[in-house]
């Protein structure tokens, strides 16, 4: 299996490389050669299977000979053992025909524990084996930092250097980033938003000087392992409620795109998906954009569901590959006109893209009012990201078609919003409750590629 980048002028690499690889040196995001199909005869027979063994099954075809089968079931074992449920990823039932896919039982609280964790083990086991270092470097609007440092604390061929924007995550996140005391993590907290982070890591791959001098590495869903592993529990939950020989639709809390691209991936390997739904909250950029070919950029505005406070939806690349027909200087032109302030969706590739995608938005109230209205009739604590995602399932219901929704993080994550909704304090679990008690350690930094360059040369010693 082969990698490409999206923007056609990038060397093709096998998963090993592209997954340490990070970002493709034309500015463009990897993909496989080809989506390997999974026959419906193999999907019945996912029904039963535990987590790991979906997850091998899905996953396989697709890491070609990095690992043995052994050596890529063990990995497998590794990440997930430390989640708090046997599922891994359970379905709860909030309505008829509507269900929750609880993605939040992993280290970190957040959906980005299944990705990372496997990354975490997949990097290790590779860099063992090359001999290598690497210097990652991950934007967050919250959890993937978090999750990201769980991962990768304490590894010795390691230092990960996190940037999140000051003041725009929430206590609980931040401290998840700055109470590690490991001496290989590194917060640094941006003067600016999450599309700041965002455009300073890419910056810094398009640096070749200063990627190839630190041995710079990606773990933000620019990396193609991190969409991987967040296909599986698609199949896991449609195999669950019926697929092959049912179809289900997917509501999916959107910013960053790689969750809901994963989704759009199960489909082309075959699993029988009917709508994906792109939910988003008043950033709603990729909304307007379904709606009206326009995706131009005006500004972040700070939300109740901060980790979906993103404008430039890095992943949104991959799925305008496929809607210009799989063109990497089409793609590449678009992204050069966004560098220039926006720019507008083809009529084709629009027509491709709602033939996948369906899109709705949340404001404020109405997500709030969704943690109300579900923890009264349900009992079930919506994270505001999820909320925003049930909120919108509900205005596209399809009484034919089991509709799941992710819930993509723990309500504890967020418990002033989420108190302020419904009167309820969401506890942190046993094991993280002296979170606040814990010592933070953090970087401030300007929004500015020389000052944050430089004090990753200086803790790496290039
Ligand atoms: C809790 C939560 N929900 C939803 C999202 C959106 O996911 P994606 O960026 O993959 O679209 C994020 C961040 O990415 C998140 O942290
Ligand atoms: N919401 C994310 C933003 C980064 O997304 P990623 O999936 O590209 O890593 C976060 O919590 O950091």
């Amino acid at each position: 299996m082969q990698y490409i980048s999206t923007r056609g002028d990038a060397p093709v690499l096998s998963f090993e490389a592209a997954m340490l690889t990070g970002l493709a040196r034309d500015g463009g995001l990897y993909l496989p050669e080809s989506i390997p199909p999974m026959l419906s005869a193999d999907i019945a027979a996912l029904h039963g299977q535990s987590y790991d063994e979906v997850a091998f099954r899905v996953m396989r075809p697709f890491i070609g000979d990095t690992f043995t089968d052994d050596e890529f079931r063990e990995i497998i074992a590794r990440a997930y053992e430390g989640f708090g449920h046997a599922a891994r990823a359970p379905l709860v039932q909030l309505d008829q025909g509507h269900f929750l896919l609880e993605l939040f039982h992993g280290p970190t609280l957040a959906f980005k524990d299944f990705a990372m964790q496997l990354i975490g083990q997949l990097f290790e086991a590779s860099l063992k084996r090359n001999g290598q270092r690497v210097c990652i470097v991950g934007a967050t609007s919250g959890d993937t930092g978090s999750a990201a440092i769980e991962a990768f604390r304490g590894l010795d061929a390691v230092d990960v250097f996190i940037l999140y924007p000051h003041e725009r995550v929430s206590e609980v996140q931040r401290r998840q980033m700055t109470t590690p005391s490991e001496s290989n993590v590194h917060a640094l907290a941006v003067t600016g938003h999450f599309d700041d982070c965002q455009a300073r890591v890419k910056d810094m791959f398009n640096d070749f000087e200063f990627r190839d001098a630190v041995g710079l590495a990606g773990v933000n869903s620019i990396n193609w392992a991190r969409v991987l592993a967040q296909v599986v529990y698609y199949f896991t939950s449609a195999v669950a409620l019926g697929a092959p020989h049912r179809k289900v639709s997917f509501t999916v809390p959107t910013g960053n795109f790689g969750d809901i691209f994963a989704g759009y991936i199960a489909k082309q390997m075959g699993l029988p998906i009917d709508r994906l739904i792109v939910a988003t909250n008043q950033n709603d950029i990729l909304h307007r954009c379904l709606t009206t070919s326009d995706y131009t950029p005006d500004g972040v505005i700070p939300s109740i569901s901060p980790s979906m406070d993103i404008q430039v939806s890095s992943n949104f690349e991959r799925a305008l590959y496929y809607a210009y027909d799989q063109d990497g200087s089409a793609v590449a032109q678009l992204m050069d006109e966004l560098r220039q302030g926006g720019f507008s969706v083809s009529q084709g590739a629009l027509q491709a893209l709602r033939e996948s995608f369906d899109s709705g938005r949340a404001s404020e109230e109405e997500t709030s009012a969704t943690i109300a209205r579900l923890s009264e009739k349900t009992g079930e604590l919506l994270c505001p990201h999820s909320a925003v995602g049930v909120h919108v399932a509900e205005t596209h219901r399809d009484p034919a078609v089991p509709m799941i929704t992710l819930a993509t993080a723990h309500p504890a994550k967020f418990p002033a919003a989420v108190e302020a909704a419904s009167g309820q304090h969401p506890p942190l679990p046993e094991r993280m409750s002296d979170l606040y008690e814990r010592a933070e350690r953090v970087t401030r930094v300007e929004n500015d590629l020389g000052a944050i360059e430089d004090i990753i040369r200086e803790r790496t010693g290039h």
